[in-house]
Parts: structure tokens; sequence; C-alpha cells
């Protein structure tokens, strides 16, 4: 009987190899056509992601174990292999076996014998023990084999922690670990409680928030309509911070620069038009999000009900100076933050991408600040914790201009513990068990 679980993850390993498929949108689809439920589903799914997740770490094992570069598609069998034998804790045995089999079949005879001998070799110690023999001894490059990370990830994560070791372990490890689905249900038109009748929990710092054990949240009803969402718990917050802040004088217009999909601009327009009486927001305001790209423009407006949607480049702004009491720049990064939502994002991400993403991230915040009137407040966020996109790029902006002040964005989320030395906020996977989301809160003079 064909394998149908480790065939589907080797397909999805080969083709995350080949095309940069993304898995999580490809083995679903996967085990649709191939009629997958349950348990082989189940299995299937944590073999691809398991194995992407892992596979700076059984790399090095597997380089030890071995004296010729494997071909990729040998490669991709004996990682699937390694992850079996290492985390899953599958019988040697039968991890060894099912793996040669797929090697067999889906690669040819000769490959299959190197496999089986370079498994027998991987299955010779319990993970723990190869750790030491594998991975370097500088504490950076430690981490990375340990907890399957690229090395500049690491450097990067250590320097937002301030060089604390035993921290960027706890996130690094924090970050394998698949998040909670997190709903949002936007106020006035859904509820906490609503979802709580579809099987979800309530969040535990955001007022919109609730868990879902389990379940496809596109089941849920008011997902559905649009009046609640799947969203990350910082990304609610970092929305409701910006609402928080007091402004004086008039309140009346809101701007999401950089709105697609429309997480933060479903939830922004949702509390500007009908307001929370919880939270002392009364409503009758207006939100303009914008994205550059009109296909993300047209998710904006899907998600939204009371928003106008336009496609407008952030940079050149299509709007007047100082039109604004209110302005979200969610600006584009690297996406760091978000790692472990997506198992091979980490392994996509280029360093070298990184200064053209800060001239962007600088250029955005300038047109933010320029986009606010006196007294009103930007915030300035991205989903991601490195110091070259967050405070970097913040104190940048503020040194060349006179007219900006920046808030204690801690003050107005004082449910959420361990922000940070401030003045920004910096959720964190390991802290919080969010999306290393940062926020800037900013007040134009
Ligand atoms: C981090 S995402 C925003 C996520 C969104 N706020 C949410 O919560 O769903 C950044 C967005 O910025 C957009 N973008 C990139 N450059 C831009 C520019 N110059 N002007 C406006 N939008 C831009 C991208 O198309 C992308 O949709």
């Amino acid at each position: 009987m064909r394998d149908e679980a480790r065939n589907a993850a080797f397909d999805v390993l080969r083709a995350v190899d080949e095309r940069d498929a993304y898995a999580n949108l490809l083995m679903p689809r996967l085990l649709r056509e191939r009629r997958l439920g349950g348990r082989d589903a189940a299995l299937a799914t944590e073999l691809a992601y398991g194995t992407l997740r892992g596979l700076g770490t059984y790399d090095a094992i597997i380089e030890y174990c071995t004296d010729r570069a494997p071909d990729p598609d040998v490669r991709d069998a004996l990682r699937l292999g390694a992850h079996q034998l290492l985390k899953m804790r599958v019988p040697p045995h039968a991890a060894v076996g099912t793996t040669v089999d797929l090697v067999r079949l889906r690669v040819g005879v000769g490959a299959s014998k190197f496999a089986n001998a370079v498994l027998r070799k991987v299955a010779a110690r319990p993970l723990d023990d190869w750790i030491p023999i594998v991975a370097p001894e500088d504490p950076v490059g430690h981490m990375s084999v340990a907890h399957s990370h690229p090395r500049w990830i690491v450097s990067a994560f250590r320097d937002a922690l301030g060089g604390d070791d035993a921290e960027t372990a706890d996130l690094l490890a924090a970050d394998n670990v698949r998040p909670l689905v997190t709903l949002v249900a936007r106020p006035g038109r859904s509820s906490v409680a609503e979802l709580q009748d579809s099987g979800a929990e309530a969040g535990r710092y955001s007022p919109y928030a609730a868990y879902l054990p389990e379940g496809d949240p596109g089941q849920v009803l008011a997902v559905a309509e649009y009046r609640a969402a799947v969203q990350d718990e910082a990304s609610q917050l970092v929305a409701l911070a910006l609402a928080r802040v007091p402004v004086e004088g008039r309140d009346e217009f809101w701007l999401d620069m950089c709105a697609g999909p429309g997480g933060k601009a479903g939830l922004l327009d949702a509390i500007a038009a009908y307001g929370d009486p919880d939270e002392g927001f009364p409503g009758g305001k207006h939100l303009l999000a914008a994205d550059v790209q009109y296909h993300r423009a047209r998710l904006v407006w899907q998600t939204t009900r009371e928003a106008s949607v336009i496609t407008a480049d952030g940079t050149e702004p299509a709007w007047r100076p100082g039109a604004f009491d209110r302005v979200m720049l969610d600006a584009p990064c690297t996406g760091l933050g978000a790692l472990r939502r997506r198992p091979e994002a980490r392994w996509r991400r280029d360093p070298a991408g990184v200064p053209g993403l800060g001239a962007l991230q600088r250029g955005l915040l300038a047109t933010a600040l320029d986009a606010v009137r006196p007294g009103g407040v930007v915030a300035y966020v991205t989903c991601s914790p490195h110091l070259a996109e967050t405070g970097i790029v913040v104190s940048d902006v503020l040194r060349r201009r006179e007219d900006v002040e920046q808030l204690d964005a801690r003050s107005y989320l004082t449910e959420v513990p361990d922000l940070g030395d401030g003045p920004h906020a910096q959720f964190w996977p390991h802290r919080h068990g969010m999306d290393a989301m940062f926020l800037a809160l900013l007040r134009k003079r």
C-alpha cells in the first residue's frame, strides 16, 4: 500500500524546494485532492511542516553522516526521515524503512541504499546527543543549529533582546511551535461572546481576541461574514493602542497607509465607525485605507465595511498634508516576527533585503508624519523585531524633524506585561504568545 501521508509530505517538501511553494497553501490542497483526512492528514501536515521548521538542524546532522552532498530529492527524503527519527520518535525501523521505500519508489534503488546507510547513522543518537556534535561552539552558531534558524536571524533576534542568549533561545524555541488560531471580533459587528458560542475561548490580552482550539476558522459564521477575522493578538493590540491615544480637537479622519490585506484596517474601520463603549470609543469616524497593490487593496475593500479604500503609493501621497487625525503605518518589512506561521519562511528571508526595506520604511514614516495634523498621532508598526526596521528607523526619522515627539506606547497597553524598556512596545512569541510585532506611537507637535 502506498504511504499516502509520507508521499504528500515529500511532495510538499519538493515543491517548496523546487518552485518556492508555500507549504501552508499547498498542503491543504494536496490533502483535498488526494482525499486524505483524519490521522493521515494530521501525519502528512506534521511531517511536512515539522521537517521544514527543523531542517537547519537536520541538515547539519545529515551532513555529518554523509561523505557527499545528496541530490535535492534524496536530501528532502533524508530530512523527512531525520524528523521522524529525532523529533517525532517514530520507531527507528519504521522511520528508516518507510523513508527508504519512499526513496526507492520516487528516486531509485541506488539512492535508497544510500538513504538507508545515512539514516541508520542518524538513528544512532537522540537529538540532544547530536546537537553538541554538530552545532558550532559560538552562541549564535550554536543556537542557529540547535533551534534551526538561519544565523543572521538568530543574530538579529539576539540584538533585539539585548544580547541575552537564554532569552534568544526561548524565542527561537517558541518560533518552532505552531501558533494558536486567534480570531478578532470586530466591535459593533461581532463580539467575543459570539465567537465563544462558536467554540472559541476568550483571548488573554486583547478585548477583541478569541482563540479557536480546533476546526476551520472559515466555518465560523462571523468570520465568513467578515464581522470577525483571523488576526494575531499583537495586530489587534497595535490598532487598539492607536485608537486609545487621546487627541485634542478634531478626531474624525483616520488613515491606514499600508492596509493590505486588511487585518488592521478591518479592526480600525469597526472602531472608527461603530466605536466601543467598553473602551470609551464614540464611533462616527472615517477610515481611509490605502495600499500600493491593487489586488491587496481589493482584499481590504472586501474585509472592511465603512472604510474608503484606494490603491495609492504612500510615498507619493494622494492626500493633503495634515489631513488625518490618526495614521496607522504598518510598514512592509521582513516579517521576521511571524516566522512561526509559515514553516519555510525563515529559509526564504534574505538579509540583503533589509537595507532596501529600511529606506522604504523611512520614506513611508516621513509621509505618515506629514499626513497627520499637529496634535494627531502616527502608529509605526512592523511585524519584525529587527532593530534595523524598528527602533533605528524611528530614531533616524525623529532625528531629522523637530515637530514630532515619541509617546510611551506601553502606557496605552497597560494590560500587557513585559513590552520592553520603551518608549516603544515590542511583543514576543515567547513572552506573550503573539507575533514579534513592534509599535512606536508618535505625536505631531
Ligand atoms: C505588513 S503589510 C500590511 C498588513 C496590513 N496592515 C494588515 O494588517 O493586514 C504591508 C503592506 O504595505 C504595502 N506597501 C508596500 N509599499 C507600499 C507603499 N509604498 N505604499 C503603500 N503601501 C505599500 C504592501 O503591498 C503590503 O500590503
